[in-house]
């Protein structure tokens, strides 16, 4: 569970990133983030990891609140939260299987990630997560030699590996086609309803946002302004949440 408690983000030069959100998410909910660009959305993500530190209010993942100022207090806490993005932040030159073993390295001795010199029941998880995304057969394959859709479900592997309460994602499918856009983040909803993880994720695409998930957060200027079940995110309301009428490039194009 997730909760935000008046939590503001006021940023060093003053600016509000977010003001004044009070909000709870569920474990197993997957949950879009709306809005337009420059609504606070990657800032509330970010937050709840302490990318970005709040600045006022209480910030809570399961029993931990999020202390951006304790550097050994928030490692622990990433260790739970997987964050996925949208350039995929893989490492490009090193095996796809090694890019998803750094998912373990919070498991791992600092010595044996360094060496390389993982342990079987790590290999296992990692293979496990590969053929979760359906790409166990590119193990060995570099990670740059793959396209971008094979290229973020590795970062998808990767998360999973860690075996997170958490996965933040961020703009995850901005980077796809169409097509591999619905199919990656297909990816992500089914596993992460298999496994029960709770999932907040920015989508810059209204109908993805109302394909994939059960509830969607309307921001506007920092602030929440609403927060609903997706069936309620009509039209009207979402129109209301951007302050224009929708338009084509509110929608993801070549939908299956
Ligand atoms: N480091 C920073 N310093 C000052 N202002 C910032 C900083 N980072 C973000 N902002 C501002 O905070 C506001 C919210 O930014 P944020 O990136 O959270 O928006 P967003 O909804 O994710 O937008 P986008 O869809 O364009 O990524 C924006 O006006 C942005 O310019």
């Amino acid at each position: 569970m997730i909760t935000f408690e008046n939590v503001h983000v006021v940023y060093p030069n003053g600016f509000k990133g977010l003001n004044d959100i009070s909000l709870t998410i569920e474990q197993g909910e997957f949950v879009a983030i709306i809005g337009l660009s420059g609504a606070g959305k990657s800032t509330l993500i970010r937050a709840v990891n302490g990318l970005v530190p709040y600045t006022d209010g209480t910030l809570t993942v399961g029993d931990t609140v999020v202390d951006p100022r304790n550097k050994a207090k928030l490692r622990r806490l990433r260790s739970r939260v997987g964050m996925i993005f949208q350039q995929f932040n893989n490492v490009g030159r090193i095996s796809v299987l090694n890019n998803v073993l750094i998912g373990r390295s919070a498991m791992t001795p600092t010595w044996r990630s360094l060496l390389g010199w993982y342990r079987p029941e790590d290999r296992e998880i990692a293979f496990q997560s590969l053929e979760r995304v359906g790409i166990v057969d590119k193990a060995y394959n570099r990670a740059a030699a793959l396209s971008g859709g094979q290229q973020q479900r590795v970062a998808i592997a990767r998360v999973i590996a860690q075996d997170p309460e958490v996965i933040l994602a961020d703009e995850p499918v901005a980077s796809l086609d169409p097509p591999t856009a619905r199919r990656v983040l297909g990816d992500l909803r089914r596993i992460q309803s298999e496994l029960g993880i709770t999932c907040v994720v920015n989508m810059h695409h209204l109908d993805l946002a109302r394909d994939y998930a059960d509830r969607i957060i309307g921001m506007r200027d920092g602030e929440v302004v609403f927060d609903g079940p997706t069936a309620e995110a009509t039209d009207a309301v979402i129109q209301e949440v951007y302050q224009r009428p929708l338009s084509q490039e509110d929608v993801v194009e070549g939908a299956q």
